[in-house]
């Protein structure tokens, strides 16, 4: 096991109907002023936003509202909330929604005290100094930004997307209310299971080896993932199953899954192929939901490096699938981790996501674009438990067609 310092200091409040509770954790924090962050409209049309204000009037939280987080959020409403955010004296910065609003508070959080332009600190000119506190209710399980350290604005100017790590602004606390996710559609859904089931086996597929307990823990969250996602297909307001996903988004990306197998403590573990990947295709085709082109990438990545390491991924066919080898031989060892990549896709297409890219109407006289900001973002080689260069990963897109 290798060194690591883990830190997940946001507080967790999760239960039914507890969206109703956020006014009195802001409040607990000392907030007076908050400034009310949301995305394009789902927590207006399901009443969501009415319950979050009625609760900050409760608590006696004054509050300014910035609506219209669009997704992959762009810096200039993180500019528009820090010009809020000073002029109305906030104290903490309130998201409720998804990765894209909860990045845009994050924003708008470490920009508000810092003089420059907050893209300065995107562009590694400045580091993070001061940040005010952060708070937030999640719509939808997926990106994990209600624990992450990591933060990622896009800037439509310099047609580019860039991300910051740093735990000063993990929020301070959460508000999981898995009834929230009843009316989250089932794309959506699906969509964000296997962004969850992405995050854990980025840090699965590090090159550290066996660490038993973090292995034990990755596996079983995606074996609850994969119950829990088929539930809800059928039975889209099981509360026990939209529990489990929602708990399962926040644990797979507080880093819990990478303990032990980074190679230093000051770093993420894994190589974070697959979003690697699937970063460029979105890219070009914003209309290309992430989780839906982690769904096909995933495993088209796996297929192609596993040889790499037999051993991680046996543990994976065991882990996940409780599958092993029949015997020591190469043959009866390819057959044991094929099969559990196919059921890992099986799974996936099962929640109605795409098999191939051709599914999301992508072509392949696409990669060349694909690639060269690929490269402009990762340099000539990227990835760990395989490195990749940028031929490997025109054969892993062109093999997923
Ligand atoms: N910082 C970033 O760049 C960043 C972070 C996270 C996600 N993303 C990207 O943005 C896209 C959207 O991700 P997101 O996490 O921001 O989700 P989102 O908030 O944009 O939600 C996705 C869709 O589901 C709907 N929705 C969400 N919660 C709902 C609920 N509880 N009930 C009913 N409908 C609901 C929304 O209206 C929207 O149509 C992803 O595909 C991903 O590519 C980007």
């Amino acid at each position: 096991m290798n060194d690591f310092v883990f830190q997940s200091p946001t507080r967790f409040v999760f239960g039914r109907g507890y969206a109703d509770r956020i006014g009195g954790e802001v409040a607990a924090l000392g907030a007076k002023r908050a400034l009310l962050v949301y995305g394009g409209g789902s927590v207006v049309r399901t009443g969501l936003l009415a319950r979050v204000t009625a609760s900050l009037d409760a608590a006696g939280v004054g509050y300014v509202e910035l609506g219209g987080v669009r997704p992959n959020p762009e810096v200039g409403i993180v500019r528009k909330g820090i010009e809020l955010a000073r002029h109305e004296h906030v104290d903490l910065v309130l998201a409720v929604g998804g990765g894209s609003v909860i990045d845009t508070s994050k924003a708008i959080a470490f920009g508000t005290s810092y003089q420059g332009d907050v893209w300065d600190f995107f562009m590694r000119k400045a580091t993070i100094g001061a940040c005010l506190p952060i708070a937030c209710v999640l719509t939808i399980p997926a990106a994990g930004s209600e624990a992450s350290g990591s933060c990622v604005i896009s800037n439509d100017e310099l047609d580019l997307k860039k991300g910051v790590n740093g735990d000063v602004f993990r929020p301070r606390v959460a508000v999981l209310d898995p009834e929230v996710t009843f009316t989250l559609p089932q794309y959506q859904t699906a969509a964000g299971a296997v962004d969850i089931i992405c995050h854990i086996c980025e840090r699965f597929f590090s090159g550290a080896g066996a660490v038993p307990v973090t292995d034990n823990i990755a596996c079983g969250i995606i074996r609850a993932v994969i119950d829990a996602a088929t539930t809800v297909t059928a039975t889209p307001d099981d509360y026990d199953a939209r529990a489990t996903i929602m708990w399962s988004g926040t644990l797979a990306h507080n880093d819990l899954c990478g303990c032990g197998r980074a190679s230093a403590p000051t770093k993420r573990a894994g190589g974070w192929e697959s979003h690697g990947l699937e970063h460029e295709i979105s890219a070009h085709r914003p209309e290309v939901t992430h989780g839906a082109g982690l769904a096909v990438i995933l495993p088209a990545w796996m297929r192609y490096v596993w040889r790499a390491d037999r051993e991680r991924f046996l543990a994976f066919a065991k882990g996940v699938f409780d599958v092993e080898p029949v015997d020591q031989t190469d043959e009866a060892t390819q057959d044991a981790i094929t099969y559990a990549i196919d059921e890992l896709q099986r799974f996936f297409v099962s929640l109605g996501m795409p098999r191939t890219l051709a599914d999301l109407d992508l072509a392949p006289a696409e990669v060349d674009g694909w690639l060269q900001t690929l490269r402009q973002n990762k340099g000539e080689r990227f990835g760990e438990l395989r490195p990749l260069t940028m031929e490997d990963a025109r054969a892993i897109y062109l093999s997923a067609f």
